[in-house]
């Protein structure tokens, strides 16, 4: 058996069309959305998803303000430049690249951020709408991945969905997401203290692997026919290698490639909360 590819890039593609059709309608009515974005330090890979960031801006229209700190900064340092973030009427929504360096307070980083421009859907207060289940900015890679499954008509409701990996990005809110009741799957949010990950993951109908460890998902671990989305990003000899096995392949239903799964839906989902946060204001502009 192949598995199907669960294509982000294409499906990304797609999202990018209709935002960029929504970008201009913005535009004529007089406002330009406009992302910023705050990196600290060098690590190479935060590096390329910001630079990626910017692209995908241009490429669909937005305004893109980019704040590059060295590794050495302050917590006033990076304090400064998220008020000046807040205030600034180019920058409807920005976000902060994680991870930060360890002297910086990220919670605090976080905190201080005007909810209303939390383009990550990070922001406490955000994540706080999302246990409430109301209405919030959602984070980028856990959309993508439940957008990607609508896409292939991957079965959410009634699925046995093993999360590896509970980092705030992608683990704790996508098992968040999946259990909202239009989703209204099961999750087990399985982590380095879990007894038996392979227990659980064979059980699974979808599995996502966020864990960073390279080929921790294995084939013997896969109910044959499973969804299998690969978020972990390790480099290896200057490749990405993820966090799934190559003959998964073979006995998964559905996989994403990886680089090119859930890597661009995140990026596509980052515009899709900035044009978002454009439309709320615009809307409430013409209210008022
Ligand atoms: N503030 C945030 N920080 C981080 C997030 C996040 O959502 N918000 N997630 C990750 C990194 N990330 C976004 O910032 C991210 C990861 C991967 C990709 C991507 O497009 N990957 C490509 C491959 C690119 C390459 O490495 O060559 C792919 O998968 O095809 C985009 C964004 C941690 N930090």
């Amino acid at each position: 058996m192949s598995a199907v590819k669960l294509d982000g890039k294409a499906t990304a593609a797609k999202i990018k069309a209709d935002l960029t059709t929504r970008v201009a309608a913005l535009k004529e009515r007089g406002i330009t959305p406009g992302l910023g974005t705050v990196l600290v330090g060098d690590d190479p890979g935060s590096q390329i998803y910001v630079a990626g960031k910017h692209r995908d801006c241009a490429e669909v229209g937005i305004a893109s303000i980019r704040v590059d700190l060295p590794e050495t900064a302050t917590q006033a340092e990076v304090e400064a430049v998220i008020d000046e973030l807040n205030a600034s009427p180019e920058c409807t929504g920005y976000i902060v690249q994680l991870p930060l360096p360890k002297q910086l307070d990220t919670m605090a980083l976080l905190e201080r951020m005007d909810p209303a421009k939390d383009a990550d859907g990070l922001h406490p207060i955000n994540l706080g709408r999302l246990v409430h289940m109301v209405d919030a900015p959602l984070p980028c890679t856990p959309n993508g991945i439940v957008l990607l499954l609508q896409e292939y008509g991957v079965p959410i409701k009634g699925a046995e969905v093993a999360v590896v990996g509970r980092g705030i990005t992608v683990g704790r809110s996508l098992g968040l997401l999946l259990t909202r009741r239009s989703e209204n799957a099961t999750v087990t949010l399985c982590h380095t203290g879990t007894q038996d990950l392979a227990g659980h993951v064979r059980r699974a109908d979808i599995v996502v692997a966020a864990a960073g460890v390279p080929e921790l998902i294995k084939r013997d671990m896969v109910k044959p026919g499973a969804a299998v989305l690969d978020v972990g990003v390790s480099r290896v000899n200057g490749k990405i290698a993820g966090d799934v096995a190559l003959d998964v392949e073979e006995v998964a239903g559905f996989l994403t490639p990886n680089p090119g799964g859930v890597g661009p839906m995140t990026r596509a989902l980052l515009l899709s909360n900035v044009v978002e946060a454009a439309e709320r204001l615009q809307q409430s502009a013409s209210v008022s």
